[in-house]
């Protein structure tokens, strides 16, 4: 599998402190990248780092052969970045007909693009009139991932999307992660505490521990046992 994402030796942080001390990691084309790690080992600096809203100190990120490092995020976004941060962030006092409008305004496909986020997404049908503050973690989450499909991403930047969600609805969206992945056209790099659902969800894994990856392969069951020690659980 080529990657259509390589990070490479880079370091990153906040100011003056440095968080990523030299990560490297691939997101191959058409597949998923799993980085997990506990709280606080950088995982949502890294993919901040990834998508531009953090400057890159050392090291490049390639994005499809490009060096993207120094662009925007807004640069990315154009070249087919889609972010999706943790928390489930959409507009609350909105309704989530509003919050799909909003991304697919302006886009040549707008209505197309909607009708394609509710078919990956039938759940949200029911709830289109329902303002987005109102609705379930899960029914949030999923709503924030339609919104970034609507921006046709080719590659979807996932900060743990089952934090906070009931685990009946865990199961649901990891069948949803795991379907984007094999349409092809769309790669997924994903943050995870749930090791099972990471290692099921990807293709390849990191594991990141205070800023420097410890542990990577391929993921499957097989990688379980490694994870889990690299993890200590
Ligand atoms: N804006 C900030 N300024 C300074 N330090 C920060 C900032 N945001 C995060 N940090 C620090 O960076 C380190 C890594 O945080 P980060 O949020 O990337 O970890 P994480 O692995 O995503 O954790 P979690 O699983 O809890 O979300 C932590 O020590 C955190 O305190």
């Amino acid at each position: 599998m080529t990657s259509l994402l390589e990070i490479s030796g880079v370091h990153a942080g906040y100011d003056k402190t440095e968080i990523l001390h030299g990560v490297s990691l691939h997101v191959p084309a058409g597949g998923v990248a799993a980085v997990l790690g506990h709280n606080g080992a950088g995982k949502t600096t890294l993919l901040r780092t990834a998508v531009g809203l953090l400057p890159v100190k050392k090291g490049t990120i390639t994005f499809d052969g490009e060096e993207v490092s120094s662009l925007s995020p807004h640069a990315r976004v154009a070249r087919g970045f889609g972010y999706v941060p943790q928390g489930q962030q959409s507009f609350a006092q909105l309704s989530t007909r509003d919050n799909l409008q909003l991304v697919a305004d302006g886009r040549a496909r707008g209505k197309q693009l909607i009708a394609e986020a509710l078919d990956t997404f039938p759940a949200l049908t029911s709830l289109l009139d329902r303002k987005a503050g109102l609705l379930s973690g899960g029914q949030r989450q999923q709503l924030a991932i339609a919104r970034a499909l609507i921006t046709s991403p080719r590659l979807l930047v996932l900060d743990e999307p089952t934090e906070g969600i009931q685990p009946n609805v865990v199961a649901e969206i990891e069948g949803i992660i795991s379907s984007l992945a094999q349409r092809g056209d769309l790669s997924v790099l994903l943050v995870e505490q749930h090791v099972g659902f990471s290692l099921r969800a990807s293709d390849v894994y990191s594991v990141l521990d205070s800023g420097r990856i410890t542990h990577s392969g391929v993921s499957g069951a097989s990688a379980d046992a490694e994870v889990s020690e690299a993890l200590a659980i």
